[in-house]
């Protein structure tokens, strides 16, 4: 294929900048950018990009993608209390085809907002794994694990399994991980198992960390570290890759401990941090150690959408609020960690989050012919400051166009949200 006639967007030490000129995509590759001869183009499709943006696909670093049957089924209660007395004993009652159903909504949801690459973190990972091979999505898949007692070798064995079946899958579209669920949900000898089978298996560990006061208390209180040193304490950031969610209770103490960390980082959850009451993580302090920064959505049944655009305002808005500083993290700042920096610490960084030759062909394309862009001063501020999800016009993954003119190529909209609305009917009858 060949996307002629736009503009497309390119980062230099954490500068956005606007390029014109074609790209050819070979395969799941991008071939070349700039000037593409007649005989270069010969025998590919041509992708009218005129008016359009193209930017590297939005990376979402932390989701659970069947909890979009609990959308908004559960709102206005602090973390503790949503996670224990509503979200867990719902998921307790969802079956395997209401997972399927859940997650084909998310996908579809992403992908319409423009993330082309997430993370998933849910049990019964067959299920989604199969929901995002089909829909096209890139996907860095775990089995997320709780044990409150001895017995889990069950979770560490699904987790070898999954790593074993999907790592690599859907033409390399599926990665996976580890994914321990968080330090108040795993004793001591359960975290280690956890480290130990993402060191033998050689994929990262994903877990929350530090997300409310009340976490920091409980392990206080329980072990008498802060949440940071419970995990090293059991060997989480001894030669490992780590995704964290969250941190948005840190001590001084614990970020000396996380700049250690060499690969993986913070992915920063805004939207679901404010509205479960839980605080906002300090960016600036998490920069200052050199400590790796993406952003993520959590599962729709805190953040309540899936928009990636929406979570990089409110990035923004929330550090320049925190700090009284409106030069906290600028534009450019903020599209870097949706992108690039998000792809880093998913380990995928050497395959997308930029637009460069040899790199995978994951592109969205915003019509920038709208009045909310009108004047283009600066486009990486009107991406950050004035664009919403609904803006993309096309995306592609992995080479394939999955949406084109904002119709999905790869399933049957309609079809997903019919399914998806009796799916959480039928839950919500048997609760
Ligand atoms: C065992 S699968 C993952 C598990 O995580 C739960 N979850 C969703 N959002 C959050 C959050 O913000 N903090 C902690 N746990 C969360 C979800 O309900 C699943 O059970
Ligand atoms: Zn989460």
């Amino acid at each position: 294929m060949i996307i002629k006639r736009g503009h497309y967007l390119q980062v230099e030490d954490g500068v956005w900048s606007v390029q014109k000129g074609d790209i050819l995509i070979e395969g799941n590759v991008v071939k070349k950018l700039g000037e593409v001869t007649e005989r270069e183009a010969a025998g590919h499709e041509v992708f009218d990009a005129a008016g359009m943006l193209v930017l590297p696909g939005l990376v979402n670093g932390h989701q659970h993608t069947p909890m979009s049957l609990l959308r908004c089924y559960s709102d206005d209660l602090p973390l503790m209390d949503w996670l224990n007395k509503k979200m867990l004993p719902a998921e307790m009652k969802m079956t395997s085809e209401d997972r399927y159903k859940g997650a084909m909504l998310s996908l579809a949801e992403m992908i319409k907002s423009g993330t082309t690459t997430y993370a998933d973190m849910y049990i019964d990972m067959d299920t989604i794994a199969e929901a995002v091979a089909s829909s096209g999505m890139r996907g860095a898949l775990a089995r997320g694990m709780i044990a409150m007692d001895a017995n889990y070798s069950d979770r560490i064995e699904e987790s070898r399994q999954l790593v074993k079946r999907w790592n690599g899958a859907a033409n390399g579209r599926i990665t996976t991980m580890i994914a321990p669920h968080s330090p108040y949900m795993c004793p001591p000898d359960f975290l280690k198992a956890a480290v130990e089978l993402a060191k033998e298996l050689n994929v990262p560990l994903h877990t929350h960390l530090a997300e409310t006061a009340d976490e920091r208390q409980m392990i206080q209180d329980k072990y008498g570290s802060s949440p940071v040193q419970y995990l090293q304490e059991a060997g989480f950031f001894e030669d490992t890759h780590v995704v964290l969610a969250h941190g948005v209770h840190f001590t001084a103490e614990d970020l000396e401990v996380l700049q250690q960390v060499k690969r993986g980082g913070i992915i920063h959850n805004p939207v679901s941090n404010a509205k479960l009451g839980c605080g906002t993580s300090d960016l600036l302090a998490l920069r200052r150690h050199g400590i790796a920064v993406g952003l993520g959505t959590d599962g729709p049944g805190s953040a309540s959408t899936l928009d990636l655009f929406m979570e990089m305002k409110a990035a923004a808005w929330m550090q320049k609020l925190l700090h009284s500083d409106a030069s906290a993290l600028s534009s450019h700042d903020i599209l870097t960690m949706a992108t690039k920096t998000g792809a880093e610490i998913l380990g995928l960084g050497n395959d997308i989050g930029t637009i460069e030759e040899g790199k995978k062909a994951d592109l969205i394309m915003i019509n920038m012919n709208q009045p909310h862009f009108i004047p283009a001063h600066e486009p990486t501020s009107l991406l950050v400051y004035a664009a919403a999800g609904q803006d993309v016009d096309s995306v592609i993954i992995d080479g394939e166009v999955v949406m084109k003119h904002r119709e999905l190529l790869t399933m049957d909209e309609e079809k997903v949200m019919f399914e998806a609305q009796q799916s959480a009917a039928s839950l919500l009858n048997r609760l």
